[in-house]
């Protein structure tokens, strides 16, 4: 059975050390919900957890093993969407997708072509990607998560851009993907309906002014 969890964690960037002591725990199913203010850390947190970005301090355990010891099966079986959408602009709709769900797996095309459907953007397929409106880019980029099978989905504020529909439509896959045991970390500052989701309110977790000037010093 897949788990997810963090003990301990720190983050620095640069000179400033941006939160320590982060522990959380997701079991097969779960959601984690980050909350808190611009700067506090959430897309830092999110890049730990990808495997993107060294923790200062503490350990990931993914299905009873630390991450550090096995991290390329962590980074196979996770999707992260960061608030980039890095759709290529010169590739169509359906290259950009393919090339992205090959690095998975390269028998994808039924699901890749099931994936921009779902996410109402099928009619695109040939359109390159400069093309596509804000909201026709995140949910390209969206669109990775059904078009390659991965346990673990980390998503850097999703809904930016998404209109009212496509937010009830992400809120479905993402309540589909738990019932089949799969795993969501999510940071937001909109409202987004994830049941029994845990919330980290990364503000708690800021350095005191002391601490962060004796870490710089
Ligand atoms: N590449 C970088 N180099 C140095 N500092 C960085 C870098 N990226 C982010 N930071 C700093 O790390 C801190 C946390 O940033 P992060 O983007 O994780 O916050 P966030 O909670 O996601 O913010 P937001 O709500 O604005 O998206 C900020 O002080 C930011 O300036």
């Amino acid at each position: 059975m897949d788990d997810f969890s963090g003990n301990g964690l720190a983050c620095q960037r640069g000179d400033r050390l941006v939160f320590t002591g982060v522990d959380f725990a997701l079991p097969a199913g779960g959601a984690l919900l980050l909350r808190g203010p611009n700067g506090s850390g959430k897309s830092s947190l999110l890049r730990i957890m990808a495997g993107l970005l060294p923790a200062a301090a503490g350990t990931l355990i993914r299905a009873g093993a630390p991450v550090a010891a096995e991290p390329d099966a962590h980074r196979a079986d996770l999707c992260y969407v960061g608030h980039l959408d890095a759709v290529k602009p010169t590739l169509t709709v359906l290259e950009n997708l393919g090339f992205w769900a090959g690095l998975h797996d390269e028998d994808n095309a039924e699901r890749v072509q099931a994936a921009l459907r779902r996410f109402g953007i099928a009619h695109l397929a040939g359109a390159p990607g400069r093309w596509l409106s804000a909201g026709q880019k995140r949910r390209l980029a969206l669109s990775r998560l059904l078009a390659a099978e991965t346990g673990l989905w980390l998503l850097d504020e999703p809904t930016v851009a998404l209109d009212v529909a496509t937010i009830a439509e992400l809120e479905k896959i993402i309540a589909e993907h738990r019932a089949e045991g799969g795993m969501v970390v999510l940071s937001t500052h909109a409202e987004i309906d994830l049941p029994g989701a845990d919330v980290l309110a990364m503000d708690r977790f800021a350095p005191s002014r002391s601490a962060t000037n004796s870490e710089a010093a």
